[in-house]
């Protein structure tokens, strides 16, 4: 009964533990929890049974060797704790096996080369196995950021834009019934600057603009896409419209002070942006609106900014 019992309750611990972490499955700290849980209880299940069976002490050597492996390399778990769980664990069976289980010395001695290279093996091969798959995640990181961002400026592209920053944007916004203003940017007369001095400094005066959007928005809060060939996003989450058009005049009359040096000839490029403006208030009476027509009016206002002269801010609420 005894036995049946800690087989029972290794089962039980096992499958509540693996059940936890498949409901965290994002929660790092809560995976290794529930793996170091199970492998607590297993091994000491495991002591208590061989303890109760000291002729088979043969086999229960085999058993915790397998049982090595799995916590090194099958349950997901810190290294460290793997190794600390492990380790403890082969040094209590060595002492259980010398003491209850009234075995020749040298026969202890194969089963401690046995455990240890059991450990060693398993120790290395975790080893690997993290190494591998931390490469693995920050290539990952690597590609998916070079799938969302422009090259030229580092700023969001209009796939990461249609995929992730519209539909998220607007839950929030719906979800707390704020403001969202989105700024729309075009910087002037830009094939001029293509024509006069060049695609390279072209691009210097788009990295630029790009770089003063970021510096001059919040980080981590608003986000930046670049829209078109000199086209820029601004996606302004609880912002209401005298907000907007803050940041905008501040961000128009920095550009236009810029002084843009190329790299390659040392040219003084000058240059000034037209923005257009528009918010919607997501309360009870907005839940209509999408960013598609947050942005189209933007876009509207944007060619109105152009139309009466350039170098302006031009804003619209939507509501
Ligand atoms: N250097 C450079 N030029 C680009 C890039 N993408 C688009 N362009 C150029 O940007 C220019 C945009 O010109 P237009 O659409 O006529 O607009 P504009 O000259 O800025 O005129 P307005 O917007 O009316 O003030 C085109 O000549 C494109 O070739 C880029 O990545 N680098």
């Amino acid at each position: 009964m005894t036995l049946f019992g800690t087989r029972i309750a290794v089962a039980v611990t096992a499958g509540t533990c693996a059940w936890f972490a498949y409901r965290h499955p994002l929660t790092v700290r809560a995976t290794r929890r529930a793996a170091t849980i199970a492998e607590i209880v297993a091994l000491t299940c495991f002591m208590v049974i061989a303890v109760h069976r000291p002729a088979e002490f043969h086999w229960h050597a085999m058993s915790l060797a397998i049982m090595l492996i799995v916590i090194y390399l099958y349950i997901p778990n810190r290294l460290t704790y793997a190794l600390i769980l492990a380790i403890c664990s082969t040094a209590t069976f060595l002492v259980l096996s010398w003491q209850a289980a009234n075995m020749l010395p040298a026969d202890i001695l194969t089963m401690s080369l046995l455990l240890i290279l059991a450990n060693t093996f398993g120790a290395v091969a975790a080893r690997r196995f993290n190494t591998v798959s931390r490469e693995e995640f920050r290539a990952q990181l690597v590609l998916k950021d070079a799938a969302d961002r422009d090259h030229l400026t580092g700023c969001f592209n209009r796939r990461y834009l249609h995929e992730h920053l519209m539909p998220t944007e607007l839950a929030r916004a719906q979800r707390l019934s704020q403001n969202l203003t989105v700024v729309l940017c075009d910087i002037d007369y830009f094939k001029r600057i293509n024509d006069t001095y060049g695609h390279a400094d072209g691009d210097a005066v788009l990295r630029a603009f790009a770089d003063l959007l970021k510096q001059m928005t919040r980080d981590q809060f608003d986000s930046i896409v670049r829209y078109g060939g000199e086209e820029f996003l601004l996606i302004l989450p609880s912002t209401d419209l005298d907000g907007g058009q803050h940041l905008s005049e501040r961000l128009r009359s920095a550009f236009a002070m810029m002084q843009i040096r190329s790299s390659e000839n040392g040219n003084v490029v000058r240059a000034t942006a037209s923005f257009g403006i528009s918010t919607a208030h997501f309360g009870q009476m907005a839940t209509s609106y999408t960013l598609h027509d947050l942005i189209s009016s933007a876009d509207k206002m944007m060619y109105e900014a152009k139309r009466n002269g350039r170098n302006r801010v031009e804003a619209f609420q939507l509501c």
